[in-house]
């Protein structure tokens, strides 16, 4: 966002209460400007929060979709998927206000941190992508909706309650990014919602809002289950749950040709990241007699991360190509940090000679 008047970045901006689009930054413009000739520039186009029909919000059901049968899906392939997860009217409700976020305004291009090559970190945009994490009060406020599903704790303790892991309930432990994408391409590339430390990400949910997806509209979520011969597809669907495992499960999104809206809750959990999600160890057993089991392990352990980008390595860099588009910047910070990344696996030789051996396996 920048101011309107100065292009000024960065600076605290306000907005018109009116038209909820023109920004202007807190110094003189917002005093010369604002004042004295937005209000008659913004023509009163007051955006209004409307909803489609009558609908009831009732978390209480979480307890009822996020079944046994689920969470052991869940745990065993690492995802599973609730179609039709909230009563439709619900579900029109949370579209009706990611839409009216996106038409005030209130979202933002995607800014993903990337560390390159050099060991510093970059930032960069994911094109086409905007927006907003409801940890954001100004935009929380204007969207009570969001801000239920935000506060609410019973999609947590649901799942908590059959999968046996230690989620942190409240909004400590919780993100809520409402996402738009505008179509045009714009996708995600290869990746781990939990990379690794400082985060804390356990269990990803993906709320798809998009009423008339339909094949060829693209933006599917891909998953890439460590070391399955096939990823898996999905379809965006209207009302559709997908949980997944934040921190052991490749995915990404490929590139959408109409606009499409997703919420996205990160439950954090108690114990991600310890030692052994993080460091490998390996022993002669696990490469000979003890392979099958040593493979089986990895596929649901976070220490496979260590590995993916070496194992995957095609997948990952077509899908930089996909979404960033060989032009963009940031899209050469990128693929050097991926090559450099590949180098280090290469100096390792046990590591390349794992990495390798797995490749052939998958
Ligand atoms: O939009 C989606 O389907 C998933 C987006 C995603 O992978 C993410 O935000 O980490
Ligand atoms: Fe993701």
């Amino acid at each position: 966002m920048k101011c309107f008047r100065c292009d000024q970045t960065g600076e605290t901006l306000l907005r018109c209460s009116r038209c909820r689009v023109a920004t202007y930054c807190s110094r003189k413009c917002q005093v010369e400007h604002w004042k004295k000739q937005h209000k008659a520039e913004c023509g009163k186009q007051q955006l209004s929060l409307k909803y489609p029909g009558v609908f009831e919000r009732d978390t209480s059901t979480f307890y009822d979709r996020i079944t046994p049968d689920v969470c052991a899906k869940l745990m065993e392939n690492g995802y599973a998927i609730i179609d039709n997860f909230l009563s439709e009217g619900w579900a029109n409700a949370l579209l009706a206000e990611v839409q009216f976020l996106q038409h005030a305004n209130l979202l933002e291009k995607n800014k993903t941190q990337f560390p390159k090559a050099n060991g510093t970190v970059a930032q960069f945009e994911k094109p086409n992508i905007y927006e907003a994490d409801l940890h954001n009060a100004t935009v929380r406020q204007q969207v009570p909706e969001l801000d239920a599903l935000f506060h609410q704790d019973d999609l947590c303790y649901a799942l908590a309650t059959h999968t046996k892991l230690d989620l942190i309930p409240g909004t400590q432990g919780k993100t809520l990014k409402v996402q738009y994408n505008a179509g045009f391409g714009g996708c995600f590339p290869c990746h781990y919602d939990n990379p690794g430390r400082p985060n804390k990400r356990k269990l990803t949910c993906l709320l798809y809002l998009n009423p008339s997806w339909a094949p060829g509209d693209g933006g599917e979520i891909q998953f890439y289950p460590f070391l399955a011969r096939e990823p898996i597809t999905l379809a965006p669907l209207m009302n559709r749950l997908v949980i997944f495992s934040s921190d052991s499960l490749l995915h990404r999104v490929l590139p959408a040709a109409q606009p499409r809206h997703c919420l996205t809750i990160w439950l954090d959990g108690a114990s991600v990241n310890l030692p052994e999600h993080t460091q490998l160890s390996l022993t002669a057993c696990d490469l000979n007699e003890g392979w099958e089991a040593f493979t089986k392990r990895l596929a649901k352990s976070p220490v496979q991360r260590l590995l993916s980008r070496g194992v995957y390595a095609e997948e990952y860099l077509k899908s930089l190509i996909e979404c960033m588009g060989k032009a963009k910047e940031g899209f050469d910070d990128m693929v050097q940090s991926h090559n450099a990344h590949l180098e280090r696996l290469h100096k390792n030789q046990l590591l390349f000679a794992l990495v390798e051996r797995l490749r052939a396996y998958r």
